[in-house]
């Protein structure tokens, strides 16, 4: 199964980075793009972000190889319905949705009979947009790919090879197993820095502009996260809901603890844990899963 057409619904961050990696990578690929808000076409084909970037989504898809929606999760449903009339009978159809099980429901149930073999690219940022999307974005980090039972196992590989281009390394994955995994490594930690910065800014002793001025410490980074895009974030939460909140109960658990922990004045259980954590990180920056290559900042201008 070759690809050598994929069209792009949604050229926002994940859409327009999927296009300039396509492009910047030299894959003799046509990429085409379509986004249901003109403004967002305007600016995609201002960017060259694909090849073309159609008026109408079943203009988009026509002798598509591979499509990959990159809308909000809860809007898949739409997109997928939206692009039904141009689809190619040997199409796959495809995502980057953050959440897996929902986005596999709204899709089968909007495009029977399609070939659906839904992916997470686990890469990003706090941006979003046209202007947000660059060609690095997908360099190094994983794809986790999560083919519903029975998938064709030619259309899984042709997808693999497909993120392996675009500098991935590809994981296959339950999609129910891939949404308690991303509820502890991605999801709550956005709810925890959206739930400290609304804190902090609703505090009545504590100034706006002292909550900013001082904000050198890991605040700072909550910032940046809780600067995510309020709708796509929104839809997560409300499409992974079960492993959220079982993940939720634990986390609170554990927070009850520590508070009983700082109340007793038991710090033997505050060093310990402080201790275990410190070695995650380092785990996680021989892995290179940190934001600490060379050409991150740069490309967001930080
Ligand atoms: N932002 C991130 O860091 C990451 C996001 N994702 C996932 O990627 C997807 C896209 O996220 P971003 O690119 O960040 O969002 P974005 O907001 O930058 O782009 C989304 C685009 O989808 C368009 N859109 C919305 N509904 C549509 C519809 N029904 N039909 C056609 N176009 C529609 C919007 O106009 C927008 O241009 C989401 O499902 C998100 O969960 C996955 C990995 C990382
Ligand atoms: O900006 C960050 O730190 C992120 O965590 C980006 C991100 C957001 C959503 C995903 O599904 C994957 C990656």
């Amino acid at each position: 199964m070759t690809i050598a057409r994929v069209a792009i619904i949604g050229l926002g961050l994940l859409g327009g980075s999927i296009g300039l990696a396509t492009k910047a990578r030299g894959l003799p690929i046509a990429t085409t793009g379509w986004d249901r808000d003109a403004s967002v076409r305007q600016r995609a084909a201002a960017r060259g972000l694909v090849d073309q970037v159609c008026e109408r989504a079943e203009d988009a898809v026509a002798e598509a190889d591979l499509v990959i929606l990159c809308v909000p999760v809860g809007a898949m449903g739409d997109a997928a319905r939206a692009i039904a009339p141009g689809l190619a009978p040997h199409a796959i159809i495809s995502d980057v949705g953050s959440s897996k099980e929902a986005v596999a429901e709204a899709l089968a149930q909007a495009l029977p009979g399609a070939t659906i073999i839904p992916a997470h690219p686990v890469a990003g940022t706090e941006q979003s947009g046209p202007e947000a999307g660059f060609a690095t974005l997908f360099a190094g980090r994983w794809c986790i790919i999560t083919p519903p039972d029975g998938a064709d196992p030619a259309a899984i590989a042709a997808l693999s090879d497909f993120w392996t281009q675009l500098g991935s390394k590809v994981e296959l994955m339950d999609a129910a197993h891939h949404d308690l995994v991303l509820a502890v490594t991605s999801h709550i930690p956005h709810l925890i820095a959206y739930t400290i910065v609304g804190t902090a800014s609703d505090l009545e002793d504590v100034t706006q502009s002292e909550v900013i001025k001082y904000s050198a410490g890991g605040f700072r980074d909550f910032t940046r996260i809780a600067a995510s895009d309020p709708v796509m974030w929104r839809d997560v939460f409300l499409t992974n809901k079960g492993a959220v909140l079982e993940m939720l109960g634990r986390f609170t658990e554990d927070l009850t603890a520590l508070q009983r922990a700082i109340r007793s004045g038991d710090g033997d259980t505050l060093f310990d844990l402080f201790t275990r954590t410190r070695t995650i990180r380092r785990a996680v920056i021989e892995q290179g899963q940190d934001d600490e290559r060379p050409d991150f900042g740069r490309e967001h201008g930080e």
